[in-house]
């Protein structure tokens, strides 16, 4: 769950929580025996979609690899010679005309595979709870269990054991390797987003809730539960599209965007300070509630400002305004999902009547408590999940 996005490709802070929605990454080397008689492949499962791409090895070598692996230690950036290469790679594929948005997707997972594993055979498989392209951070969690699967794959990155909630068999992975996981999965949403801040895959890495600001990451320690009501418009949308439009407008507007940017950056220092205050009795906890809502609120309108609200994301507001419930878009907007606060006091009742009206528009409708886990490792199969809502 994100407030103030935008703006923190900017430079102003932002604050992003991870959910209780997954993506797991499970990755199989395949014997390098089939590499000699040149019938090694690399295969990609996209079990949401039914779909699955191979690439023989010899033709990533051919395509790709004139230089050899320097080493996963370190993430690189995908060199513009590199991404050509991978384009032309994507077009000998038959990507159907109703998925070409995946092409983004495809690019990032031959980017951070061969430069981390180089051109080695193997079968990934990639599954998600997240609606992809709704602003939920589908991209960054895709990036991350990716490079958590190829980095442990590589012997770069180890569980630490530990509890995990996920459940048996998970386990968790312990600070450095994290950042590298992160400073991969960077690389890998560059490729997708254009020009992101990191702050989708700094959350979906670390889980819980932070606090970011070029590139600086605060953990922020939530004191009381927090509920949201996701709403996906279901209004596909394409992030890299909306960051650049805001570039542009802050372009031709650079004194009043400059205006807007410095009041999202103080919403999100007084939403930072406000989750980490402890609120003990009910009426703290409604004060509390009632700020946030408030907050949010001031920062959807300061998103109508840089141009990225949409008439579907208008509608999720007028519908839970009519139950005094606040609600912002989360993610680069354009469509997508919105979050409505849910405060602890609500009843039962009015809730299922707030997503009753919002499904009988079409929209989808579900619950999530604020503060997920980060990326973890099941071995057996180097699988990784991690959850990220913005
Ligand atoms: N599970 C996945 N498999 C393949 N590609 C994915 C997956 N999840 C996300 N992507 C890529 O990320 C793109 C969506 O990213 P983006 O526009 O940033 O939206 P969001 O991050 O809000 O879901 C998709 O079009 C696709 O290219
Ligand atoms: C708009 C932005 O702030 C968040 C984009 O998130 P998403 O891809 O819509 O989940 C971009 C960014 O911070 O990189
Ligand atoms: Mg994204």
């Amino acid at each position: 769950m994100e407030v103030c996005e935008h703006a923190v490709v900017h430079g102003s802070a932002a604050v992003a929580a991870a959910i209780d929605l997954y993506t797991r990454c499970s990755l199989r080397l395949l014997p390098l025996a089939d590499d000699e008689a040149g019938a090694a492949v690399l295969e990609l499962d996209l079990r949401d979609h039914g779909l699955t791409f191979s690439w023989p090895c010899a033709r990533l070598h051919e395509a790709l690899l004139t230089e050899e692996v320097a080493g996963a230690q370190e993430a690189r950036p995908c060199s513009p010679d590199r991404m050509a290469s991978i384009a032309r790679l994507l077009e000998e594929h038959e990507i159907p005309e109703a998925k070409v948005w995946l092409s983004a997707g495809l690019s990032a997972f031959l980017f951070l595979y061969t430069s981390i594993l180089g051109c080695r055979p193997g079968k990934v498989t990639v599954s998600s709870d997240l609606p992809m392209g709704s602003g939920l951070g589908s991209s960054a969690a895709f990036c991350v269990s990716m490079s958590g699967a190829l980095l442990t794959a590589a012997g770069m990155v180890a569980a630490v054991g530990g509890i995990s909630s996920k459940g048996t068999g998970w386990e968790l992975v312990g600070k450095d390797d994290l950042e590298l996981v992160n400073q991969w999965a960077f690389q890998g949403e560059k490729i997708i987003h254009g020009k992101p801040s990191g702050i989708d895959n700094t959350v979906s890495t670390f889980g819980s809730m932070i606090k970011f600001k070029k590139g600086e990451l605060t953990n922020l320690k939530s004191r009381n539960p927090i509920k949201m009501l996701i709403t996906d418009t279901r209004v596909g949308r394409n992030t890299k599209a909306l960051v650049a439009g805001v570039f542009e407008r802050a372009s031709r507007h650079s004194d009043a965007m400059a205006s807007v940017f410095h009041a999202v950056n103080s919403i999100s220092e007084e939403v930072s300070s406000l989750v980490e205050l402890a609120a003990n009795d009910e009426i703290a906890i409604t004060s509390k509630e009632e700020k946030l809502a408030e907050l949010m609120e001031m920062n959807q309108g300061l998103l109508q400002c840089m141009g990225v609200s949409h008439s579907s994301i208008e509608t999720v507001l007028r519908t839970t305004l009519k139950f005094n419930l606040v609600s912002k878009l989360t993610g680069a907007g354009g469509g997508g999902c919105v979050l409505t606060l849910i405060p602890t006091l609500l009843s039962n009742l009015v809730l299922e009547k707030v997503i009753a009206e919002l499904e009988s528009q079409s929209f989808r409708c579900f619950i999530v408590e604020v503060g997920g886990q980060g990326f973890q490792v099941c071995q057996g199969g180097c699988s990784c999940f991690n959850g990220d809502v913005v």
